[in-house]
């Protein structure tokens, strides 16, 4: 019963996802006050713990999941700098004259829950496989396997992700695994098609590793529209240097929309 009530209002929240999308962009705030508010809120919820039960919230779960996609001690030099350029180009709600100018780029979100995106997520996510965690967000040591933030450009329909790659991500001798690259093509490259498109699959995903990815780069994963044809859209991408003198990968993407009904084995 309990199942059927979950599974019904999961279906809502999915639905809901392609419309909320990911849009709590951060808005030009620099990766050192982001790292200061980081530690700040680290002291305050260690606080938080020995203060009084008059001062404690009531309500068991905090509304806003934590967002995986902030600086942290773990970033590079050549990461924060990556992080700042875009972070800067993102809307901040200036006054321009009397109209409020919103910049095209936004930061998005990175939950360790797909669910948590969708409003209510972050309770259900505690009631439907509680324990399970998305790939990518699944190691709490900071910097040992994906770190990245993803911005996209809702006018270009465009998106760059920031990636440092974590020691335990090695594939060949001092260099990042395939497959980890490959994970990343295809977080990058559905979170466009989802932002884009709604609930999404990845359908195909096709891979030209053009240079070997030293362990520890920083890379930045620039992935665009192709196209939208019915049900498929269609995504281009690559990795570069941040610099994008060196380029790592190349890789197109198809992801089909599906119903909420697809994740419960329906075809309908
Ligand atoms: C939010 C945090 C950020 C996270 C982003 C992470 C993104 C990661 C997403 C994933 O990794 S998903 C996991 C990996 N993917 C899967 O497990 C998908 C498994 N496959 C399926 O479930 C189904 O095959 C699929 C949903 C892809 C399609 O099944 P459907 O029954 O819904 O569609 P159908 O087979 O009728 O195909 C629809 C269209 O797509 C085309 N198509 C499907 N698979 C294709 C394929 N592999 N290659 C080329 N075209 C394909 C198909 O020909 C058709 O084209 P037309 O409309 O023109 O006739």
């Amino acid at each position: 019963m309990l199942g059927q009530i979950a599974r019904r209002r999961l279906g809502l929240l999915l639905l809901l996802h392609g419309q909320q999308r990911l849009s709590n962009g951060l808005n030009g705030v620099s990766f050192n006050q982001l790292l200061s508010k980081e530690t700040h809120r680290h002291t305050q919820s260690s606080f938080n713990t020995s203060s009084p039960i008059s001062t404690m919230s009531l309500w068991p779960f905090s509304f806003q999941p934590r967002d995986f996609s902030l600086p942290n001690s773990s970033w590079s030099p050549e990461m924060c700098k990556a992080y700042d350029h875009y972070n800067a180009l993102c809307d901040t709600d200036t006054e321009n004259g009397e109209e409020k100018k919103r910049a095209p780029w936004k930061k998005l979100p990175s939950y360790n829950r797909s669910i948590k995106y969708a409003t209510g997520g972050i309770h259900l996510s505690k009631l439907i496989q509680a324990k399970a965690r998305l790939f990518t967000r699944n190691v709490k040591e900071q910097g040992a396997t994906f770190e990245y933030v993803v911005f996209v450009n809702k006018e270009e329909k465009s998106c760059v992700c920031v990636f440092q790659a974590g020691r335990l991500l090695e594939g060949a001798p001092g260099h990042v695994h395939g497959g980890a690259i490959a994970t990343m093509i295809d977080t990058v490259t559905g979170s466009l098609a989802g932002y884009l498109s709604g609930p999404i699959m990845t359908a195909n995903l096709n891979l030209d590793y053009r240079n070997p990815m030293p362990l520890g780069s920083v890379v930045l994963i620039h992935s665009a529209l192709d196209r939208i044809e019915g049900r498929k859209t269609f995504i281009t991408c690559k990795v570069t240097s941040t610099d994008e003198s060196k380029l790592y990968t190349e890789a197109t993407a198809l992801f089909v929309s599906i119903s909420v009904g697809h994740l419960f084995g329906s075809r309908n």
